[in-house]
């Protein structure tokens, strides 16, 4: 280490040299004592400031109060490490922006405070915005929430301007004011704020939000726009407001940010370059907390009906069930779907199905409680969370869910009203289940069952449903085995003209013998085929067997000229019908006369272009298409008069009491009536009595079929009858 030696000691400054260059320094410096009263300044002050006593003298930004505050040596540390951006008052006249730093002198009896004063230039106001626009953009991007970030923007503002009470407050969506951040203004003040509406004349702040532009007001006391706040404002000493609105979007103003004087006074230059530095951290801070507003929105909420979503639902009800462990309390889960909306979807388009989702959620959520949840789970799904609910009040509360939707739905730009309804399934916490999963599953179960009892109704999970479940699943499976193995078959039953009772064709219907359970009714494994999607190749299965059936008859001399086939929905909304009959019926070299469609009217008013497009296509190949169980439904003559039918078939449940019941016998020569006006073969299913043929013929019914005259029959055994003959 080299050795240095020590640097040979100076003589100290005489008083009157420290005194002379401290006058001649570039730098403005005075001594204040805690009166704020200047006791000694220096030439360079001296040159620029009006002669004065006290500090607000030269700087009349702050009152003697405030200055007296500051000068205070046990006043609080931070304001006094801070520094000031403050107006001197000239000597020539006119005002100049100082930076003020404050020094306290060791002499503690004194009490003296050394102020350093520094013009103004730009470099230094540039300096101090963009230290405060850093700090607060830090802020920003660290994610605090949205008041910190505009608390610590006015706390800002204030320490660089001690002389401007800064506030920012929120415009919600409503037009209502709500304080973000206000640290300075007594707490009372921005309490009155909260929920005020803007207007044309509210104050500062809500004109400023209501006209869209800035307002400056600089004397509270007499400007008309504070004439309903005065009051308010004068009581808290505020005597100036300038505000200005931030925008989130050209439409939209999401906040205010203000600065309030304590007396009635224009803004200095410097503040209003701070506050178009202001203006801008606002709308980025805005900007930001909405987005990440939205981001949550998406993340947690449903994008159609704006209920949360299934990751909120299960938060909410994963956070509610240890509490519920806790106390004891019940709690229920009620799942909601909503009938036939897949119909309401392909007819109406996805518009109308958003308004209908978005409809049957507000009139859902009316009906519960604050601490409920009700969550939309995609499709047309609702789930309900309801602690503390008893099952006799969940009970209560589905039958009210199921009424609230009763009334008929408005649509835009439709004219009907739209009716629709649901099905709910409920589960209970702890009776169906511990955890949410479990729960869900067992109120799906309850739900299905509720779609089974004829929809529009809810029904409670019940262990027994479980059980019918698990044969349900057996059959499903059982029922592809079927499929697969070829071990359905088909029965026929024979159409005959009324008149003579000549056979005219025969109605293949098709039959599941299941090992165990013995003869499956098409009621049953119909549905469910076409629940769990295998209906279409059931169909196409049926179609292939008839059209083989009729060839083998036709090769055989069998008098057996035409089958019909029923055919499900779905088919011709997924399968090319048309495409397979053509084939089927190059293949058995058949006439398209030979072959008849039957479907049902829900088929036709579901009136799809992929539909209506096959129904015209078989049609013009010669296939005759028929609806079965006219009467039932919606029978609307409009869609007989548009669509290529040739065939109406009067449901059983009509002529059952056809002896009997006038209404059936009216409703029967309505139907056969229609058939005749539109040129359509009308049959009538099921006949079973002499009576009913009767009344039938009466009528002017031409076919019909049903057990009177023969029952549905192996291929074989129609041979036998019809030889039987
Ligand atoms: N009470 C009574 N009933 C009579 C009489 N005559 C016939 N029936 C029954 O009435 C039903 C007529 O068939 P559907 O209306 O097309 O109604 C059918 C049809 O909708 C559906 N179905 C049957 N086979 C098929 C098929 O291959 N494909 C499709 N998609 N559905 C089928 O299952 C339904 C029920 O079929 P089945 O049980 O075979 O019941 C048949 C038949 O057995 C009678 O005099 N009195």
């Amino acid at each position: 280490m080299p050795d240095h030696a020590a640097p040979p000691a100076l003589p100290p400054l005489a008083p009157q040299q420290l005194f002379d260059s401290l006058d001649q320094a570039s730098l403005g410096l005075i001594w204040v004592d805690e009166s704020a009263t200047i006791r000694h300044s220096n030439h360079y002050f001296r040159q620029f400031s009006v002669a004065a006593d006290y500090l607000h003298e030269c700087f009349q930004d702050l009152s003697l109060e405030r200055w007296q505050t500051l000068m205070r040596q046990d006043g609080p540390p931070e304001l006094r490490q801070q520094t000031l951006l403050l107006q001197l008052t000239l000597a020539e006249g006119g005002q100049r922006s100082f930076e003020l730093q404050f020094q306290s002198l060791p002499d503690a009896e004194s009490k003296l405070t050394l102020m350093l004063l520094r013009p103004m230039d730009e470099r230094i106001e540039r300096e101090a915005v963009s230290a405060l626009q850093h700090d607060v953009l830090e802020a920003v991007a660290l994610g605090r929430p949205l008041p910190v970030v505009m608390d610590l923007l006015c706390r800002r503002v204030e320490a660089l301007a001690p002389d401007v009470i800064c506030s920012v407050l929120a415009v919600d969506e409503a037009g209502l004011l709500h304080p973000l951040a206000a640290p300075s203004l007594p707490s009372n003040f921005s309490a009155a704020l909260d929920g005020l509406a803007i207007g044309p004349s509210v104050g500062s702040c809500g004109t400023a939000a209501f006209r869209g532009q800035a307002v400056q007001v600089t004397d509270i006391a007499n400007d008309p726009l504070w004439a309903d706040y005065r009051a308010l404002a004068l009581s808290f000493g505020l005597g100036a407001c300038w505000s200005t609105p931030i925008f989130l979007n050209p439409q939209r103003v999401g906040a205010t940010f203000a600065l309030y004087y304590r007396e009635a006074r224009v803004a200095a230059d410097f503040h209003r370059r701070m506050v178009e530095a202001c203006e801008q951290l606002c709308t980025v801070a805005l900007k930001h907390d909405e987005h990440l507003r939205q981001i949550e929105r998406l993340a947690y909420f449903d994008g159609v009906t704006g209920l949360p979503n299934r990751t909120l639902f299960a938060d909410r009800v994963r956070q509610g069930l240890p509490l519920a462990g806790r106390t004891g309390a019940p709690a229920a889960l009620l799942l909601l779907d909503l009938d036939r909306f897949k119909t309401v979807n392909d007819t109406l388009g996805h518009a109308s199905g958003d308004e209908v989702l978005r409809q049957a959620a507000l009139r859902l959520s009316a009906c519960l409680r604050e601490a409920d949840t009700l969550a939309r789970f995609g499709g047309d799904e609702f789930v309900a969370w309801l602690p503390g609910c008893s099952a006799s009040y969940a009970m209560q509360v589905a039958a009210k869910l199921l009424a609230s939707l009763e009334l008929p739905l408005e649509l835009t730009g439709q004219d009907a009203p739209l009716l629709i309804s649901a099905s709910i399934g409920v589960s209970c916490y702890p009776d169906d289940g511990h955890e949410l999963d479990k729960l869900l599953k067992h109120a799906d179960i309850a739900m299905y069952e509720a779609k089974r009892a004829g929809r529009n109704c809810a029904r409670f999970y019940l262990p027994a449903m479980n059980q019918a479940l698990d044969t349900r699943m057996a059959l499903e499976s059982a029922l592809r085995l079927a499929l697969s193995s070829n071990s359905l078959a088909l029965h026929y039953q024979p159409k005959v003209r009324l008149s003579d009772g000549a056979l005219v064709g025969a109605e293949a219907l098709l039959r599941w013998w299941h090992p165990q359970h013995g003869q499956v009714p098409p009621d049953t494994f119909i549905p469910m085929a076409e629940e769990c999607g295998l209906v279409n190749a059931l169909d196409a299965w049926v179609l292939e067997a008839a059209c083989a059936q009729l060839a083998s008859w036709r090769e055989q001399g069998v008098a057996i000229q035409a089958v019909a086939v029923n055919v499900s929905p779905t088919r011709f909304q997924q399968d090319d019908v048309a495409a397979h009959v053509h084939s089927l019926l190059q293949k058995h070299d058949l006439r398209a006369e030979q072959i008849t469609l039957e479907m049902t009217e829900r088929l036709l008013l579901e009136h799809e272009t992929r539909t209506v497009d096959q129904l015209n296509q078989l049609h013009s190949m010669g296939v005759r298409l028929s609806i079965d169980d006219f009467g039932t439904g919606y029978s609307s003559l409009s869609y007989l008069k548009r669509l290529p039918v040739s065939e109406l078939k009067l449901d059983k449940s009509f002529v059952r009491d056809l002896e009997t019941d006038a209404d059936d016998r009216a409703l029967s020569s309505a139907v056969i009536g229609i058939g005749r006006a539109l040129g359509l073969a009308v049959v009538a299913e099921g006949v079973e009595t002499e009576g009913q043929r009767r009344v039938l013929i009466e009528a002017g019914c031409e076919i019909a079929q049903g057990y009177f005259f023969a029952r549905p029959q192996s291929a074989q055994d129609l041979q036998a009858w019809l030889k039987l003959r």
